[in-house]
Order: C-alpha cells, then sequence, then structure tokens
C-alpha cells in the first residue's frame, strides 16, 4: 500500500505522563509505543504524531532554575524554550524508536519531527489563571514551604494525584509550521509535531512571533492539528482502557460510544477531571462536531492496534 493512499489519516496524542520520567524510561516506554504505533502503519493508515511534555518541560525549566542558583555559568530558561527542548527530546526517542520498528518490519517511510510554535491569543484569559501541570509531584506541605519561598509559584493539587507546579495554558489558534507539516506528510513522512501541545507565540509584527510564559494543552493542540490536516481520526492515547462515568467508584461504567451532546452533559454532571481527562473529552468533541465523518478516540496506548478496529476505546461522534 502507498501511504499517500492511505485508509485514514489519524492524529495519535501521547500522553506526557505515560512517558515516564528519566530518559531511560522515556525510551522503553517509547519503544515500546513504537509496536502499536508501526502497527497501525502496518494496517494501512497514515500516522501523525503529537505528545504531551507535562513532566519533561517542569524537569527542563527546573534543572535550569536550580543550576542557576548555584552555577553563574547557568541561567534559567522559560516556558517556550523549555518546551522547544522538549519537542527535541521526545521527538529524538519516538524517532529513533519508530525508525528501529520500522526497519525491523522492512518499511521503508521515513520519520521526523516539526519543532512547531502554535500562536495563542495574547489576551486569553487562562494567563490570569493557571490550571496546567508540570514537573514532578510535591506533597501539600512541601507546596505550601516552596510558595512561601517564591511568591510568583502556583502550586496546586492535580487530579487528585498530588501537588504540582500550574501555569497558563491558553488556548491553540494556528499552527505557524502547518505548510511544513503538510508537505512532509505529501512527502510520505510519518510526522511529529505539536509536541507538548506546541511552543505557544504571539504575533509580533510582520511574519515575527514572540513566545509566551505558558504550556498549552496537548489535547486541545493535538485537536487543532487533525482538523488542520483533515484527518479522518484523532486517537488520544493516555493511560486507561476507556473514559469512565463514575471513575474510580464502585458504580463506575466505562463508555464506548459516546455522541457530542451526551458528553456535554456528563461534563455538566462532572464525571472528568479538569486536570486530566477533562481537556481529552473536550478536545475529542472540538474535533468532530459538526464533522459526521470524523471520529476521535480516547484509548490506552498499548489498545492502540485494537483502536482502529473498534475493538478499545471511547469513540466520541458529532
Ligand atoms: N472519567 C474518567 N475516566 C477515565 N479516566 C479518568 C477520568 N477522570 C480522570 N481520569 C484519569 O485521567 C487520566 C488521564 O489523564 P492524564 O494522566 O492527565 O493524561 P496523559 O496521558 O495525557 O498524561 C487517567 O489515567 C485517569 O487516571
Ligand atoms: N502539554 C501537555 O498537555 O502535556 P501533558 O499531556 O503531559 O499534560
Amino acid at each position: 500500500m502507498h501511504y499517500k493512499n492511505a485508509l485514514h489519516r489519524i492524529v495519535i496524542a501521547l500522553g506526557g505522563n505515560a512517558l515516564g520520567t528519566t530518559p531511560e524510561e522515556q525510551q522503553e516506554k517509547i519503544s515500546k509505543a513504537a509496536e502499536a504505533l508501526v502497527e497501525l502503519i502496518a494496517q494501512g493508515n497514515e500516522i501523525i504524531i503529537s505528545h504531551g511534555n507535562g513532566p519533561q518541560v517542569g524537569m527542563i525549566n527546573l534543572a535550569f532554575e536550580e543550576a542557576s542558583k548555584v552555577n553563574d555559568k547557568v541561567v534559567p530558561v522559560k516556558l517556550p524554550e523549555c518546551t522547544a527542548m522538549s519537542q527535541g527530546y521526545i521527538g529524538y526517542h519516538l524517532q529513533k524508536g519508530i525508525k528501529k520498528e520500522l526497519t525491523k518490519k522492512k518499511m521503508p517511510w521515513h520519520v521526523a519531527t516539526v519543532v512547531t510554535q502554535i500562536i495563542v491569543d495574547k489576551d486569553d484569559e487562562a494567563f490570569n489563571n493557571p490550571t496546567k501541570p508540570i514537573g514532578g509531584y510535591y506533597t501539600k506541605e512541601e507546596a505550601t514551604e516552596l510558595m512561601e519561598k517564591d511568591k510568583d509559584l502556583i502550586i496546586k493539587e492535580d487530579a487528585g494525584r498530588g501537588y504540582r507546579k500550574m501555569v497558563a495554558s491558553p488556548k491553540p489558534v494556528d499552527l505557524v509550521e502547518k505548510e511544513s507539516i503538510i508537505n512532509m506528510l505529501d512527502n510520505e513522512f510519518i510526522v511529529i509535531a505539536c509536541g507538548g501541545g506546541g511552543i505557544p507565540v504571539v504575533k509580533d509584527g510582520e511574519g515575527d512571533f514572540k513566545g509566551v510564559e505558558a504550556v498549552i494543552d496537548k489535547d486541545y493542540a493535538s485537536a487543532k492539528l487533525a482538523d488542520t490536516v483533515d484527518a479522518d481520526y484523532l486517537f488520544i492515547l493516555t493511560a486507561v482502557d476507556n473514559v469512565c462515568l463514575n471513575y474510580g467508584k464502585p458504580n463506575e461504567k466505562s463508555l464506548s460510544d459516546v455522541y457530542v451532546e451526551e458528553a456535554e452533559k456528563y461534563i455538566e454532571e462532572g464525571h472528568f477531571s479538569a486536570g486530566s481527562m477533562l481537556p481529552k473529552v473536550k478536545a475529542a468533541m472540538e474535533f468532530v462536531k459538526g464533522k459526521e465523518e470524523r471520529r476521535a478516540v480516547i484509548a490506552s496506548l498499548k489498545n492502540a492496534p485494537y483502536v482502529i478496529k473498534g475493538e478499545s476505546g471511547t469513540v466520541i461522534h458529532s
């Protein structure tokens, strides 16, 4: 099968939390993910990959900040540059893992990462209300102590999993590198783009952009990417097999098919946590709304090859 005549164009969003914390752990988890991703290509699909960077961008940011306190050869580095570094770091492991798997299966595709800037609205209200968790987890006591030392620091609870640094997360408006991405797809590349939600930028004069202190949600960025390349499917792959109602409670119910109207009702009823499942469901709804031919699926990474066969995951329909 010629890659250009693929059965489906699928944008796949990989969860940053599912990539582990150390470089070794990340490469290992990505190598496992690569098997599932390449299997999708073997099934005749064209894939475009995006990924999260919450743990990684927080670690990079903190590393420069802490090192700069003890070594005058190091300076603090702002979030747009940290996201750019995370795109390179995670893209590197993805390229390596996917290429190895392609070679094993004697498949001739090329794989490359596009460092992607995403335009945001400078007046987005998210700049006044930081909600995006980044970096590692703190205890409540550690969080209080750190916020007392640094009055600009905001640390809040992250979906019941512990306390994390929160930064602004404006909505993605447009992709600066969209022509490059489409061109590479036309030339049969497996493209990795919009990593870590993309580097958040605002317009700064004719043809110029300025990075802003924020981290875009990769689920919203992936929905924007999927819309930009007119994908058939958006797969949001995470640690759970399905979206659930009453998640974690004795009456938990796993969902297989959900229509936008139903999803709106479930959101109102508070079934999805703000820092974790809610952006995924909202991004999925955004991608399919008013487009009957599109499907968004929230599923686990390990089940990716079964998702396309309709055997796993929660499918969101328009
Ligand atoms: N209603 C729900 N159904 C399923 N999972 C949920 C729900 N609400 C919260 N979650 C949690 O959301 C997590 C996915 O979000 P997160 O870890 O932030 O994703 P990512 O893989 O993008 O880093 C799941 O692993 C699960 O623990
Ligand atoms: N940028 C972003 O949304 O990363 P996570 O998926 O790791 O939260």
